[in-house]
């Protein structure tokens, strides 16, 4: 197994000792965030559903990784989520809560049980992941911290009306969990994501995706390896100076602007579609 190559940005060492649990660390954002924090020295504890995204990230990253299965909606799957990072390693220094998601659909199209899926993923899985790594992990251990990735929602997401909701509520727990876990010595910070450039973005309608680069002023999407320098920068001493924070990184293009209904996404009727189910085989 090898060594991850040293951070780009970051002193050699900065996460030496240290052990990290990414939630969604097999793809896209949690992936980029792994492997930056794996650079800076951290051992990383990667979990999602699927375990051969997993094992080949682990396999990227190195020597640091290791893989756990399970899906952070099941309390017993989140319990051995976490009770496997300190078995391997017996300590949790960081947890970062990167799995999260939704569906693109107008408001008024949302199933009750969609609502419940998309809330029961970003707020409930967040939040039982947080308790579980304080409870098991940092405060034992007098110390800890915990990032939550949330979607940039400032300016309300219509069409994803379930996600602007949780992601809400992500960043008010965020303030919430910084001051009541303060005298624990535990930091929680949130990172408020614009649009970045992973495979995830594939799913959104086409009319979505097209030319949205140009929509951010910068002129292109975010790169993964920027939020791993977030994620890895809030993992640092400064991190914890900053909990109760969310830091936006969204090249100043919130991820959402302009009308409803969006005038490329209406077909002949005016009505807006909503975005196509995975195959059951991949969810
Ligand atoms: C280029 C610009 C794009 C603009 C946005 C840019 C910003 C990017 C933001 C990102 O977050 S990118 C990352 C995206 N990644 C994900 O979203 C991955 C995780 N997401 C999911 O797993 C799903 O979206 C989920 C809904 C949170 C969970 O899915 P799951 O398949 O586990 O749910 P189920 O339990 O099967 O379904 C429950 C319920 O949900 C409703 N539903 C789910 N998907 C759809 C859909 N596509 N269309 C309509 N309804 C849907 C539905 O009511 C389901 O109930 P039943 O029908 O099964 O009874
Ligand atoms: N890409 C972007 O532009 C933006 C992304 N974000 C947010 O950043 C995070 C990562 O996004 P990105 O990497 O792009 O998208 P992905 O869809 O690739 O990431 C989601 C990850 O979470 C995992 N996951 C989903 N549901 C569960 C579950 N119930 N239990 C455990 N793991 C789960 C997935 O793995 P598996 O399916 O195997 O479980 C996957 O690895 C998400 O919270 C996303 O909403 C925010 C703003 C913008």
């Amino acid at each position: 197994m090898s060594t991850p190559a040293p951070s780009r940005i970051f002193a050699p060492g900065l996460l030496d000792g240290q052990v990290a649990l990414v939630t969604g660390g097999g793809t896209g954002l949690g992936r980029a965030a792994a492997t930056e924090l794996a650079a800076c020295g951290a051992q990383v504890v990667i979990a999602g559903r699927r375990a051969e995204v997993l094992e080949a990230t682990a396999a990227r990253i190195g020597a640091a990784a290791s893989v756990v299965c399970g899906d952070i909606r099941d309390e017993d799957d989140a319990r051995r989520i976490v009770d496997t990072a300190l078995e391997h390693h017996g300590r949790l220094d960081l947890l970062v809560n990167n799995a999260g998601g939704q569906y693109f659909v107008p408001a008024e199209a949302i199933a009750t049980r969609g609502w419940q899926a998309v809330f029961r993923l970003n707020v409930d899985g967040t939040t039982r992941m947080a308790e579980l790594a304080v409870e098991r992990a940092m405060r034992p251990a007098g110390r800890g911290t915990i990032v939550n990735v949330t979607l940039s929602p400032h300016h309300g997401l219509a069409g994803m009306t379930h996600s602007s909701a949780a992601r809400a509520a992500v960043e008010s727990l965020t303030a919430a969990w910084a001051r009541q876990w303060a005298a624990d010595g535990i930091a929680v910070v949130a990172i408020a994501a614009g649009h970045f450039q992973t495979d995830a973005l594939d799913k959104y309608p086409e009319p979505v995706r097209a030319g949205v680069a140009r929509t951010v002023p910068l002129q292109r999407l975010g790169q993964p390896h920027e939020h791993g320098w977030l994620v890895a920068l809030l993992a640092s001493p400064l991190g914890r100076a900053m909990s109760g924070t969310v830091v936006t990184l969204d090249g100043a293009r919130d991820n959402w602007f302009g009308p409803w209904p969006p005038p490329t996404l209406t077909d002949g009727d005016g009505d807006v579609p909503t975005e196509e189910r995975r195959p059951a085989a991949t969810r």
